[in-house]
């Protein structure tokens, strides 16, 4: 639905006037302040303002509000103090949120930002949300709501008159929205009112008028600078979790797309922000299982003010820990753990048996070579790997103790090179140039795998401490379901004894069966009492998506299905009988949809790195077509061809999964998830595509 502004019901024309006109004040007041003189010195001139109307407010207050008063005079003082790197509201978007009240002062507006601003003789207030009391009341009540809030020493009430959200691109108002009103800006300038209903809540709106066959809704077809920004959309409960004090350890749990990574980064944002000196940018670290979770996580910080905070993948950061901890200039690492070992390496049971074993491993060693050998006696002890494999209640085959025995023998052979020392380096290439080794399980000999960072510190701790590794203040651990419990050992030494920490994450999304259960984390942290919020909400994926979803998990769905309020298109279902064809199909449906909606994000999600290839060759003439193996996602318009391990945590306009077969997706818990993992990343529209014999999973849908 959309009506031409000429046509717009005479509230939604009144509401656009008023929200330009208070953005023309917000401007001009702006200009003003700097041509005042410099930037900084303005934004001190605009505390200055605000204190100035703070001291006033105090000179006729009563007493008993004077308490609230000073609190709030002492945080801007302290701004004032702070403020050596802060500069004025960016004029191109200088808020993104409207709130009037009518509370103990008469009517007020404020406007929510991510830097404050005041000009009392303009009457604009522009409050940053992470600080100012009052933006509680945004986060926390409807329009027309009655509100009771505790500022400071205060209780403060009143009535919500407006509560709206806005988008202003480079200085312009493109979209207003209030309450189910949703009011656009066409690119011809007049304004127009979108489809009303949650539907329109979420950025960009879905439509459900899909042509059977035809992949795209519409998202795509036009730039989307225009798209609400999550701060302000933040809901009661996730602005609930943002707002736990520091100190306390949180873990945000919730299904996929619920918005546990915005919460965790927003609760970085506002601590960050709440106590500099106690929480510096450069001793708060973010981590995430994969490459792609590790960019978009930089990409969401940025907004925040937060891009001095590092984020790093597990494996960069366990090989970082490792190196600084052993003093060692580098670790040559293997890469390519063959998979079974790599899960015994993460699985709890192997916790559990270090664990029976701690007499004997605790030991004042401490060097890398002397804790690799020790390491080594473990991976060669068939009696100890037997005893982990019998932990495991037959998650790990007996097959494993093999396989990690021979592995760690390669491993410890001399190094080919070693062995031929002195020989001429010449007669010591192939014929193709490689060395000797390349290829060869020689290249194995003095390696380590990825997965024994982690446990060398572990050992090492064991030994006294982890060295010169850095202490964090506060950490926010994404997708901590995929954390071995050695990994979340070292962070939790690394916490030392604040632990202060934002744990996100999803039991129904692992992606192996070594998640040990939250009780299980928590402990190896060394938490005993964290906060718990659960979000309820799921907001990335329309209702046919989230319903596929937990179809897909089956039994493997252990919470309650979460709400979703956003219809959408209906999932497509497309079989074929061989894949060649199923290829074909997917490329054209490919081709035609970036001819009509050239600025949507697109993933063709693999079940494999090889299924990728095989289908990334037929669009790879395409400069719309990336190949992405290594999370390399540049979250550009266009479609990448990727598969199910390099996409967790990522969202995309449209996903085609086009592999649903019965190989690639068996009746199986893992494949149950990765599945769900991969319909999830879907914001607007979905499609299945099959070829052969269909994955069980699917039966019925
Ligand atoms: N209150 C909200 N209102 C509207 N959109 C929201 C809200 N909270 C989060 N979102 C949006 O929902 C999407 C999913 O959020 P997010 O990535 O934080 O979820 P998640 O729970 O971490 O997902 P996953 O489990 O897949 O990692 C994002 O586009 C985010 O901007």
């Amino acid at each position: 639905m959309s009506n031409p502004d000429g046509e717009l019901p005479t509230e939604a024309k009144a509401i656009i006037a008023e929200e330009e006109a208070l953005l023309g004040r917000v401007l001009a007041s702006l200009e003003a302040a700097r041509q005042r003189g410099d930037s900084r010195h303005q934004e001190t001139q605009g505390l200055v303002a605000q204190l100035q109307v703070l001291r006033d407010e105090a000179a006729t207050a009563p007493v008993a509000d004077l308490p609230h008063l000073l609190h709030q005079m002492n945080q801007a003082r302290a701004l004032l103090e702070r403020q050596g790197t802060t500069l004025l509201p960016d004029a191109n978007a200088p808020y993104f949120a409207h709130l009037r009240v009518e509370g103990p002062a008469g009517i007020r507006d404020y406007l929510l930002g991510r830097t404050s601003f005041a000009d009392a003789s303009a009457d604009v207030r522009i409050i940053d949300w992470r600080f100012a009391p009052v933006a509680r009341v945004f986060y926390r009540y409807g329009e027309g709501d009655s509100y009771e809030e505790w500022f400071g020493e205060r209780l403060s009430e009143g009535t919500v008159e407006v509560r709206r959200l806005v988008v202003i691109d480079r200085g312009r108002l493109t979209r207003i929205q209030s309450g189910t009103l949703v009011l656009a800006r066409t690119p011809e300038g007049s304004w127009r009112q979108l489809g009303s209903g949650p539907s329109s809540q979420l950025a960009g709106g879905s439509g459900t008028a899909v042509r059977p066959g035809q992949l795209g809704v519409g998202e795509g077809a036009s730039r989307r600078e225009g798209s609400l920004d999550v701060t302000a959309m933040l809901d009661a409960e996730q602005f609930e979790a943002v707002s736990v004090a520091a100190d306390q350890p949180l873990l945000v749990l919730g299904s996929a797309g619920s918005g546990k990574t915005t919460v965790a980064l927003h609760r970085l944002a506002k601590i960050a922000f709440d106590d500099r000196a106690r929480y510096p940018e450069s001793r708060m670290k973010v981590i995430v299982p994969e490459e792609g979770l590790a960019r978009l996580s930089r990409r969401l910080l940025a907004p925040l003010g937060l891009d001095k905070v590092s984020v790093e993948t597990l494996d960069s950061w366990a090989a970082m820990a490792a190196r600084i901890s052993f003093g060692a200039k580098a670790i040559k690492l293997w890469e390519d753990t063959p998979p079974l070992v790599a899960k015994l390496k993460r699985h709890p049971a192997l916790r559990l048996s270090f664990a029976a074993r701690l007499g004997v491993l605790k030991s004042s060693v401490t060097t890398l070579p002397q804790l690799r050998k020790r390491l080594a006696e473990v991976f060669t002890d068939r009696r100890f790997l037997e005893g982990v494999v019998s932990r495991s209640n037959g998650d790990l085959p007996l097959t494993a103790v093999d396989e990690t025995v021979r592995h760690t023998m390669l491993q410890i052979a001399t190094p080919l090179s070693r062995e031929l020392e002195g020989v001429d380096p010449e007669r010591l290439e192939t014929l193709d140039g490689k060395s000797l080794e390349s290829d060869t399980p020689d290249a194995l000999a003095g390696t380590l795998d990825l997965e024994d960072l982690p446990l060398l510190l572990f050992l090492r701790f064991q030994g006294g401490n982890l060295g010169a590794v850095g202490r964090l203040v506060h950490v926010v651990l994404d997708e901590t379901e995929d954390f071995s419990l050695f990994e979340l050992f070292v962070v939790g030494k690394l916490l030392g004894e604040a632990r202060s920490c934002t744990l996100a994450g999803d039991e129904m999304q692992q992606t192996s069966t070594s998640f040990a259960g939250w009780p299980a984390v928590l402990a190896e942290l060394g938490i005993r009492d964290a906060a718990t919020c659960r979000l309820q909400v799921s907001y990335r994926c329309p209702r046919p998506v989230t319903e596929l979803a937990r179809k897909v998990l089956g039994t493997q769905a252990t919470t309650a299905a979460p709400q979703t309020g956003r219809e959408g298109a209906p999932v497509g279902f497309h079989h074929f009988p061989d894949e060649a064809q199923a290829h074909l199909f997917i490329g054209e449906a490919l081709r035609d949809l970036l001819e009509r909606e050239p600025h949507a994000s697109v993933a063709v999600i693999a079940s494999s790195p090889d299924q990728a290839r095989a289908f990334h060759r037929v669009v790879a003439d395409m400069s719309w077509a990336r190949l992405v193996l290594e999370g390399d996602f540049s979250f550009e318009p266009g479609v990448d061809v990727t598969d199910v391990d390099n996409v967790k945590g990522l969202e995309f306009d449209y996903v085609v999964i086009p592999d649903a077969t019965a190989r690639a997706y068996p009746a199986h818990d893992e494949a149950r998830r990765r599945l769900h993992i991969a319909i999830t990343r879907t914001s607007h529209q979905l499609w299945i595509v099959s070829a052969e014999v269909r994955s069980p999973l699917l039966a019925g849908s």
